[in-house]
C-alpha cells in the first residue's frame, strides 16, 4: 500500500439536494439539470451536457459510488493500517469534506452499516490475538478540537486542554484520559461516551452537523512474550481516526450566532489543514506554516 491514499465516497443525493439546480448529479444518478459528475474506479469529472468541463477532471486511489458500505472502504483503505499499527506502525485515517457528505456516517456507521472506528476497533483486539507470540497494552483516548480548544470527550468538564512538547513524548494534549483497554466492547463503550459529550448542532445542510473536530486515538504496545534480544522487543505505535467538522457557506447553513462562530473556526482550521498537507506534500522543500493547528 502507498504511503498515502486519498479516496472519494459519493453520497446517495438527499431529496433537498436533488432540487438544488446548483448541484450536479453523477453518472447513474439520473441527469439534474445539465451537469453531471463522471465517476470510475480512480477517477471523477465533470460534464456539462455531456461534454467534459476542462479542468475538472480529478484522479484518486479510488473513488466509491453511493451503493458502497463503509466495511468495504474499510477493507480497501484502512485494514493495512490497522494491521501495520498492530505490528509496530503509525497509522491516520480521517475524514474530510463539506457538511453534511458523510464524514461522521464514514467513520461511525449505523446500526446496520457500522463505521470505519468501530470496525477498525474491533479488528485490533482479532489481530492481536492472532499474534501469540505478543503481549499487548491498548491505550485509548477521544478528543475534540472545537472553536479552536481542546476538550476530552471521555472526561466531562475537561475541557481547553494545553499542548505541550518534550523530548520523550514529542507533541501531547496534557491531562488528556488515557484509558487502559481489554477487549472491543470496552473501546465501544467509551466510544459511545465520547459521541454523547461531543458539539453537534442543527444547520440548514445537516440536521445533526458535527461543530468540531474529533480525534480518537489508540496507542499500542507491544512486546515479545519469549526473552529475545531483536530490536522489536518492545513496539509502541500510535493510530489517530479523526472525523473532521465539515467546510461550510454560511450562505446554505444558514447559520448564525454560535452556528456562526463555530462555521469561522471549522473554515479556518481547515484551510490551515489544507496549507500544511500541501507543504508537507512538497518534498525536500522548505517548509513554511502560516498557521498553527488547533
Ligand atoms: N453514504 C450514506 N448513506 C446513507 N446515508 C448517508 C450517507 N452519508 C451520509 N448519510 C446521511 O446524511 C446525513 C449527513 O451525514 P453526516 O452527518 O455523516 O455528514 P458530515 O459530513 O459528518 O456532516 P458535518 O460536517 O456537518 O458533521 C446523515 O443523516 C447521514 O446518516
Amino acid at each position: 500500500m502507498e504511503k498515502i491514499s486519498v479516496a472519494v465516497r459519493f453520497r446517495p443525493p438527499k431529496p433537498s439536494v436533488d432540487a438544488d439546480a446548483d448541484s450536479p448529479s453523477f453518472s447513474g444518478g439520473g441527469a439534474v439539470g445539465n451537469r453531471e459528475w463522471r465517476i470510475d474506479d480512480s477517477g471523477i469529472s465533470l460534464l456539462h451536457r455531456a461534454v467534459p468541463v476542462p479542468g475538472t477532471s480529478f484522479v484518486f486511489d479510488h473513488v466509491f459510488n453511493e451503493s458502497v458500505t463503509n466495511a468495504r472502504i474499510y477493507g480497501l483503505l484502512v485494514r493495512s493500517l490497522i494491521r501495520g499499527a498492530v505490528d509496530g506502525f503509525n497509522g491516520t485515517a480521517f475524514a474530510y469534506g463539506q457538511t453534511s457528505s458523510g464524514k461522521t456516517f464514514t467513520m461511525n456507521g449505523s446500526g446496520a452499516d457500522p463505521g470505519i472506528i468501530p470496525l477498525a476497533v474491533r479488528d485490533i483486539f482479532d489481530t492481536a490475538a492472532e499474534a501469540a507470540d505478543r503481549e499487548f497494552l491498548i491505550r485509548v483516548s477521544y478528543m475534540e478540537i472545537y472553536n479552536e480548544e481542546i476538550n476530552d470527550l471521555l472526561t466531562l468538564g475537561s475541557e481547553k486542554l494545553p499542548i505541550h512538547e518534550s523530548l520523550e513524548r514529542g507533541v501531547y494534549v496534557s491531562g488528556l484520559r488515557e484509558e487502559i483497554v481489554n477487549n472491543a466492547e470496552q473501546v465501544l463503550q467509551l466510544l459511545e461516551l465520547g459521541e454523547a459529550n461531543r458539539h453537534f448542532g442543527e444547520t440548514n445542510m445537516n440536521v445533526r452537523s458535527s461543530r468540531s473536530h474529533t480525534i480518537f486515538r489508540m496507542v499500542i504496545e507491544s512486546s515479545a512474550k519469549h526473552q529475545t534480544n531483536s530490536e522489536d522487543a518492545i513496539r509502541v505505535s500510535i493510530l489517530n481516526l479523526v472525523d473532521l467538522a465539515g467546510s461550510e457557506r454560511i450562505a446554505k447553513t444558514g447559520a448564525d450566532g454560535v452556528r456562526l462562530k463555530e462555521g469561522k473556526h471549522i473554515n479556518k482550521s481547515l484551510m490551515i489543514l489544507g496549507n500544511v498537507i500541501n507543504k508537507l506534500s512538497e518534498n525536500g522543500k522548505q517548509r513554511y506554516f502560516y498557521g498553527a493547528l488547533p
